[in-house]
C-alpha cells in the first residue's frame, strides 16, 4: 500500500473541509487544493456536518458521499482523508449513524483506491479513512477498510479532559490494525500539555506505525507547532471553514515554523 505522506520532524500540514451543505463543498475555493505555501499536504474532508442531511430521503449513502469525494478527487492532487466524527467525540454525527456513515466511507474508499493494492486508483489521489477506535465495532470497521486497501487513522477525541492511559490507547490502535494513531485532547493545566508530548515521543518510538497527538485549545496550541519535534507525524491548521478543533493555527503559521525549525 503506498504510504501516507506522513514523516517525521517536518509534519504534514492537514486542512479541514467542514462545509454544512453539498453546494458549499464544491465551492470551495480551488487554492485549498493546489499545493502552495498557505495550502495544506493533506485535505481532511469532514463528512459528519453532512451525514443527516445526505441520509434524509434515503438511498445510498456510500452512492452519495462517493459522488462528492470524486469531485473533490477531480480537483486536486493532494491526499484525502474521509472523516465521520461522532457527537460524543466532539463531531455532528448522531451515535447511531456513525457505523453506517463510516461503512459509507469504506464503500467510498474502496471503490476510489485501488482494489488491488490500495494504491491511488485512476486519479492518483489517495484516500484514507479516520476511524474512532473507542467503541465496539472499530476492528471490525478498521479490519474491513484495510482489506479493502485503504488506510485508517485511528483517533481518539476527548473535548474535556487529558486521560491518562493514552499510550496505551495509541497501542491499541496500533494491535487494532490502524495505519496512523491518533489523540487530540483537551489540557486543564500544563502539565497535560506537557504529558501529550511525552506520549507522543513515546508512542513513536514504541509503535510501528506514525503517530499524532495533538494537546487542543490555546493551552495546547503548542504541541500544533512543535508536536513534530516530539514524535507527531501530522498537525491539523485552519482549512476553508475556519478551524475543525479548537487551538488551530493557519497553514502558513504552522509552514513558517515547520521551517524555522527544519532540522
Ligand atoms: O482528529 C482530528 C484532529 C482535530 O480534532 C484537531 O484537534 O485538530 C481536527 C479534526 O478535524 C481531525 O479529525
Amino acid at each position: 500500500m503506498k504510504p501516507l505522506p506522513f514523516c517525521s520532524r517536518t509534519p504534514a500540514i492537514i486542512s479541514s473541509v467542514t462545509c454544512m451543505s453539498v453546494e458549499d463543498v464544491h465551492a470551495v475555493d480551488g487554492m485549498w487544493f493546489t499545493p502552495g505555501t498557505t495550502s495544506p499536504d493533506v485535505l481532511e474532508w469532514r463528512v459528519d456536518p453532512l451525514v443527516s442531511a445526505l441520509t434524509a430521503g434515503g438511498g445510498d449513502l456510500g452512492g452519495k458521499i462517493a459522488e462528492v469525494a470524486t469531485a473533490l478527487r477531480a480537483r486536486t492532487q493532494l491526499p484525502l482523508i474521509l472523516t465521520v466524527r461522532s457527537e460524543a467525540e466532539g463531531g455532528q454525527c448522531a451515535e447511531g449513524a456513525y457505523t453506517s456513515a463510516v461503512e459509507a466511507l469504506i464503500q467510498c474508499a474502496g471503490e476510489g483506491n485501488d482494489s488491488r493494492g490500495g494504491n491511488p486508483g485512476a486519479t492518483g489521489v489517495q484516500i484514507a479513512l479516520d476511524v474512532e477506535v473507542a467503541r465496539p465495532d472499530s476492528r471490525a470497521l478498521i479490519e474491513k477498510a484495510r482489506a479493502q486497501g485503504s488506510h485508517v487513522i485511528a483517533s481518539f477525541h476527548d473535548f474535556c479532559a487529558t486521560p491518562p492511559d493514552l499510550l496505551e490507547r495509541m497501542h491499541a490502535m496500533e494491535q487494532a490494525g490502524a495505519s496512523v494513531a491518533k489523540i487530540a485532547v483537551t489540557p486543564t493545566n500544563m502539565d497535560d500539555v506537557l504529558s501529550v508530548l511525552r506520549v507522543a515521543h513515546r508512542a513513536q518510538a514504541e509503535l510501528a506505525i506514525p503517530v499524532i497527538a495533538i494537546s487542543m485549545g490555546r493551552m495546547g496550541a503548542v504541541t500544533r507547532l512543535m508536536g513534530a519535534e516530539f514524535g507527531s507525524c501530522a498537525t491539523f491548521a485552519t482549512g476553508p471553514q475556519g478551524a475543525s478543533a479548537p487551538g488551530q493555527y493557519s497553514v502558513a503559521q504552522v509552514r513558517q515554523l515547520a521551517q524555522v525549525l527544519k532540522p
